[in-house]
């Protein structure tokens, strides 16, 4: 599988304020390329914090690139994926909509009810991990689904996850011109954060998008 990880920043990193609204860090160019990503990945993926705080619907925008995807005997839409280990994504979230196939990703430890609550909601449940999703293993079962190319939107604790379990291998990272600021802000990787073996990446390319930069890394 290819995991494609595309986030927007500020200039100080982060992705949100420490109030964890929705921010638009991208312009419209920068959005369009977003939207050609996802046209050419078989499924979308973020985690439930993203879910909860912006209730993303991770469809196509342009309707050249859902026409494309019919052309090439694809679904309109790619598959949206949830990392949401208890099954907390709620039912009316419009991730759940019937827009595209969605998968949530969960844990041994996600209720019984809630599972049930997702699947009647149309959701196609995947257990992986004890307490939280173990991505290396939810991968395995979303390649048999068909998922190879996968594309990660974040936030920044699946980020930091999918790097610690070194399963990157392309990040695109939109660099808007401005300072957000905050502590307590949401950065592109959170979690527990790396004290050695720091991720090493390899530059492939810079580039001017809107009023911002555009950095292509190899992982
Ligand atoms: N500017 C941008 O490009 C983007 C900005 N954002 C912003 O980011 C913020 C949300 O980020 P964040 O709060 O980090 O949320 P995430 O979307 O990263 O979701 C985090 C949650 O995912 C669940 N999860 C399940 N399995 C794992 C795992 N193995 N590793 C890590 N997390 C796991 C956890 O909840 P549980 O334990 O319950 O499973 C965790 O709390 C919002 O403010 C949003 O606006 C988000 C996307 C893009
Ligand atoms: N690429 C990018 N630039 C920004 O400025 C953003 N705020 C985000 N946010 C993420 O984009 C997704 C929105 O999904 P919908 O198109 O609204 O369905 C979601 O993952 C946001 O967190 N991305």
């Amino acid at each position: 599988m290819h995991v494609h990880v595309n986030a927007a920043t500020s200039v100080d990193g982060k992705l949100s304020s420490r109030r964890r609204e929705q921010i638009k860090i991208s312009g419209d160019n920068d959005f369009a390329r977003v939207d050609e990503i996802r046209a050419n990945s078989d499924a979308v993926l973020v985690g439930v914090g993203t879910v909860l705080a912006d209730d993303p619907q991770l469809a196509l925008d342009a309707s050249k690139h859902v026409a494309a995807r019919e052309a090439r005997g694809e679904s309109p839409h790619p598959a949206r994926v949830v990392a949401d280990s208890r099954a907390r994504t709620p039912v009316d979230a419009r991730i759940l909509n019937d827009v595209a196939e969605t998968y949530v990703l969960v844990s041994e430890a996600a209720p019984a009810d809630r599972i049930d609550t997702l699947e009647a909601a149309g959701a196609t449940v995947v257990v992986a991990g004890d307490e939280r999703v173990s991505f290396p293993e939810a991968f395995e079962s979303l390649e048999v689904e068909g998922v190879e190319r996968l594309m990660v939107e974040g936030g920044g604790e699946v980020i930091f996850s999918l790097f610690s379990d070194e399963l990157v291998d392309e990040l695109t990272l939109y660099v808007g011109s401005m300072v957000i600021g905050g502590r307590d802000a949401p950065t592109l990787a959170d979690g527990e954060g790396f004290t050695e073996q720091f991720p090493r990446l390899s530059l492939r390319d810079v580039e001017r998008v809107d009023d911002g930069v555009l950095l292509t890394y190899d992982c």
